[in-house]
């Protein structure tokens, strides 16, 4: 038996557009990330890939691309979960920082150390600052990180993965996740089995839907597919070059 799974990070966000770093921080889609999220949902309806059920974050322009996705493909009624598990990860003290003033300011190898390397988390964010999530309703029992690097994210996504999107996987459904570039990569990694290293090198595009075949053992039968893989590619490397002028 195999059980489909698509994963798929947010349309384009405001922040995405200034180029600011941006981890749990509630920003909107832009018109373009709308449009992105749209077509991500009518990729998947010419796929024939219908999401039976839905995982979120708890993030705004992660919710928002699943709302336009789901209804471009006619699932807007499937059920929904959402936890903060699949929030992107937290960006510390750069979160409302410029990537390009950042790059400059510290260079390239610190740049991409904060970036993407693997546990190299960027400086705490000092609590009660304007871009603090300490305190948010949303996170109420929930020992909000002051930064995280992508090693930090597994030990927090991989108990969701493990107890509630495999659950929907077991029981036949097909499962759509919106989430973000660098929860996505912690999935990804695990799933495709990356080692630390290389996982610096990998980069989601936003709005690109990414399909699995997953097997009984709950890994992949084979290699993933981007439903529009050229597009994919093409956008995987603008994020790459995210900060250079
Ligand atoms: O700012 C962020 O939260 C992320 C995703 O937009 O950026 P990066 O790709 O630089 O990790």
């Amino acid at each position: 038996m195999t059980y489909t799974l698509i994963l798929l990070r947010h349309g384009e966000s405001e922040w995405n557009q200034k180029n600011l770093f941006t981890g749990w921080v509630d920003v909107d889609l832009t018109d373009k990330g709308r449009a992105e999220a749209a077509r991500g949902g009518e990729l998947m309806k010419e796929a024939g890939l219908l999401p039976d059920v839905v995982h979120t974050s708890v993030l705004r322009r992660a919710i928002t691309t699943a709302n336009l996705a789901l209804d471009a493909c006619d699932r807007h009624w499937i059920p929904v979960h959402r936890s903060w598990r699949l929030n992107e990860r937290h960006y510390g003290a750069l979160q409302g920082l410029d990537k390009a003033a950042t790059r400059e300011k510290y260079g390239d190898e610190q740049f991409m150390l904060w970036r993407r390397s693997f546990d190299t988390p960027p400086p705490p964010i000092e609590q009660g600052s304007e871009f603090d999530q300490t305190g948010d309703p949303r996170y109420v029992g929930v020992e909000v990180p002051l930064t995280e690097c992508l090693k930090d994210v597994i030990p927090r996504m991989m108990p969701y993965w493990e107890d509630e999107i495999t659950d929907d996987l077991k029981s036949g459904q097909t499962v759509l996740v919106v989430a973000h570039g660098n929860s996505l990569r912690a999935l990804v990694k695990h799933l495709d089995g990356i080692s630390d290293e290389e996982i610096a090198g990998l980069n989601i595009p936003t709005g690109m839907p990414l399909v699995y075949e997953i097997g009984d053992d709950m890994m992949p039968t084979g290699p993933s597919r981007y439903l529009d893989p050229e597009a994919a590619a093409a956008a995987a490397a603008a994020v790459a070059n995210q900060g250079k002028k």
